[in-house]
């Protein structure tokens, strides 16, 4: 039985969008969106008509028909805690994404988009290893203010699926296994694994800076810059996500350019650089305590992983904890596929979201 699967992953300035028959890839786009045509909207919803058009149009042109499909997923976006695993897109996450996401990011269009286009074909549609998936323990839930807990926010589709991977590489079982993930891309977050579970995390803003975003910053300072008068609340959210990190100290989101620049000889790219690659061993130094130093491997993901400058700087100060394991990019659309696939075979069952409250 062949099951054909149409996977989305919208992203801050494209949309990667991948159709599987099984397990075999037979079409795959990254459909970009310019600076200039994101402007034209006040926020991430706005895009959904667009964002939709522009697949449909990838798949008409590629003469896949909707017809054909047997399930569409996306990438889960912004909401409330969920489980790992794969989820039915139901009328109650959709409300909860285009009303009440915990934040505007582009993955809460994945869900939408998957409903919209399974909707009239009577098919399913799902999401798969949701940003918001918290297997936390709860000692590590307390942030230090009583009634500000942590967030679990973090990119655990690619993590998820590298962890996979890399116990596969080496023969290893994931569910026994314990693991360091760095998810290194325009965001950074860094998980431990223990034994199949996501136990801990340090997420985008609680460490390293990234090409866009701030990482951990002086709290004291940026309650200060707060009230200030001088920013206003999107100003100050931009400062931490968007125009934080690299690109606020570099002018670019692009570490090619970065390591262009060092190699020019300019010693604030390199400070900056360093800084960075510090910063992530820090984290993963930070975490290997959660595990109490019982880490099997350690690895190293996302666009960033290309970066052997990067990825050597990072593992000279991490590679007495346990091994490290390169896997650049991310395997994203490939982990939603499969993930559906093991639903639609009957080897794992979908949850139905249900708001807490
Ligand atoms: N070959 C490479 N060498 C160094 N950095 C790279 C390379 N390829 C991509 N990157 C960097 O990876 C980052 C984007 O990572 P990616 O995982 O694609 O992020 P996202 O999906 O969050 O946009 C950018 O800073 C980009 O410059
Ligand atoms: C850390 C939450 C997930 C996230 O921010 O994803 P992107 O880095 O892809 O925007």
């Amino acid at each position: 039985m062949t099951y054909r699967i149409l996977a989305i992953n919208p992203g801050s300035t494209s949309t990667k969008i991948a159709v599987y028959d099984n397990e075999e890839q037979i079409l795959s786009k990254t459909i970009n969106h310019s600076a200039e045509e994101i402007a034209k909207y006040h926020n991430i919803q706005e895009q959904f008509k667009m964002r939709k058009e522009s697949i449909l149009n990838i798949l008409s042109e590629n003469d896949i028909e909707l017809e054909s499909l047997s399930a569409v997923v996306g990438r889960g976006g912004l909401l409330p805690p969920v489980k790992s695993g794969a989820y039915l897109v139901n009328d109650e996450m959709i409300d909860r994404l285009k009303h009440r996401p915990i934040l505007d990011h582009a993955s809460n269009l994945g869900a939408m988009i998957a409903l919209e286009i399974s909707k009239p074909l009577e098919i399913n549609s799902y999401i798969y290893d949701s940003v918001s998936v918290d297997e936390m323990m709860d000692i590590a839930r307390p942030s230090g203010i009583c009634g500000m807990d942590r967030e679990c926010l973090s990119h655990a589709l690619n993590s998820r699926a590298m962890a996979i991977k890399c116990c596969d590489n080496k023969g290893m079982d994931y569910n026994l296994s314990n693991l360091i993930v760095a998810h290194l891309g325009g965001g950074i977050s860094v998980s431990v694994h223990e034994k199949g579970k996501m136990v801990d995390i340090v997420s985008d803003d609680e460490g390293s800076f990234s090409p866009e975003r701030s990482g951990r910053v002086p709290c004291k300072k940026l309650i200060n810059a707060c009230f200030s008068g001088k920013y206003t609340h999107k100003e100050m959210l931009k400062m931490v996500r968007g125009k934080g990190g690299i690109v606020s100290y570099l002018d670019t989101v692009d570490l090619r350019d970065v390591e262009k620049m060092m190699n020019d000889g300019n010693e604030k790219a390199k400070l900056i650089f360093e800084a960075m690659a510090l910063q992530i061993a820090k984290s993963i130094g930070e975490l290997a305590t959660v595990v109490d130093g019982n880490v099997d491997n350690i690895v190293i993901t996302g666009g960033i992983a290309y970066s052997q400058k990067m990825t050597s700087m990072i593992k000279k100060r991490v590679e007495f904890i346990a091994p490290v394991e390169i896997l650049p990019g991310e395997n994203e659309l490939e982990s939603l596929a499969y993930g559906t696939l093991r639903v639609l075979r009957g080897e794992e069952e979908a949850r139905i979201y249900k708001e807490k409250n």
